[in-house]
């Protein structure tokens, strides 16, 4: 299993209300799972959790196997930067590099992401290219290009594009579609369902937008886990 948890119950503070109750969620090599819900019902709050982040006081996390909440920050860190790829919904791309100097980014962080990019080609900056060729970014200036030059669907791909970068188990997609028009919401999923195939990653993908919903293996409705859960929960649909 990729994901594993178990009896999870999780409140930002002692005391505070509960957020999430997830008495069992499994996600298999290879799955695509799709996580939805109404805003404020904790998806980024779960994927804080998976990505070891934050830690639960109550119940595990374990993701590859390892549990996540017994390894201190500084191991959870290199367990992030190690083995998962995470797209934001703001990409957060850094403006004053270059589009392939943020695809290259992990690999500064991980020797290991480093080790698997150099596996598949002969440098960082040509593994780079061959997956933002993938992702369908070709341009002859990508190496010198500042990426605040770029549109919002460029963005996106290079974001994709670095979450990618050295092939992580699993990579975490929060609401990575919410700036695109929705006929290219579709192509941009299945550009990384393509990719997630061709490294054998997991995908645990958020959105709000239901319409994408048929594309995945499975969905986690976030409003019918806290519907399920006892009425502490009652009134925490806010975000
Ligand atoms: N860092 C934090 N500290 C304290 N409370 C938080 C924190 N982050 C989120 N929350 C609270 O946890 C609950 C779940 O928030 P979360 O952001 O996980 O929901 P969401 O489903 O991702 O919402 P949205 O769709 O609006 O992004 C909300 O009540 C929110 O106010």
């Amino acid at each position: 299993m990729v994901i594993e948890i178990e009896d999870l119950e999780f409140r930002w503070q002692p005391g505070a209300p509960r957020v999430l109750a997830i008495e069992d969620l499994r996600v298999a090599q290879g799955e695509r799972l799709f996580i939805k819900g109404p805003s404020g019902s904790g998806k980024s709050t779960l994927l804080s959790l998976i990505s070891g982040v934050t830690t639960a006081a109550t119940g595990s996390v374990r993701v590859l196997d390892q549990a996540l909440e017994r390894l201190g920050s500084i191991k959870r860190d290199h367990f992030r930067a190690d083995h998962i790829g995470y797209i934001f919904q703001m990409f957060n791309l850094i403006p004053y590099l270059s589009v392939v100097d943020n695809v290259t980014l992990p690999c500064r962080f991980s020797a290991r992401r480093r080790a698997n990019a150099l596996s598949r080609s002969r440098d960082l900056d040509t593994e780079a290219r061959r997956l933002l060729r993938q992702l369908d970014m070709d341009h002859p200036d990508l190496h010198r290009r500042a990426v605040t030059t770029l549109s919002v669907g460029q963005q996106q791909r290079v974001a994709a594009a670095r979450a990618l970068m050295g092939a992580p188990e699993l990579l975490i997609a929060d609401e990575p579609t919410s700036a695109l028009d929705a006929d290219r919401r579709e192509s941009f999923i299945q550009l990384l369902f393509d990719e997630c195939r061709a490294s054998g990653a997991t995908l645990v993908f958020v959105s709000h937008d239901a319409s994408l919903e048929p594309l995945f293996d499975r969905t986690l409705d976030l409003a019918a886990v806290n519907r399920a859960a006892p009425p502490a929960l009652a009134g925490m649909g806010e975000g």
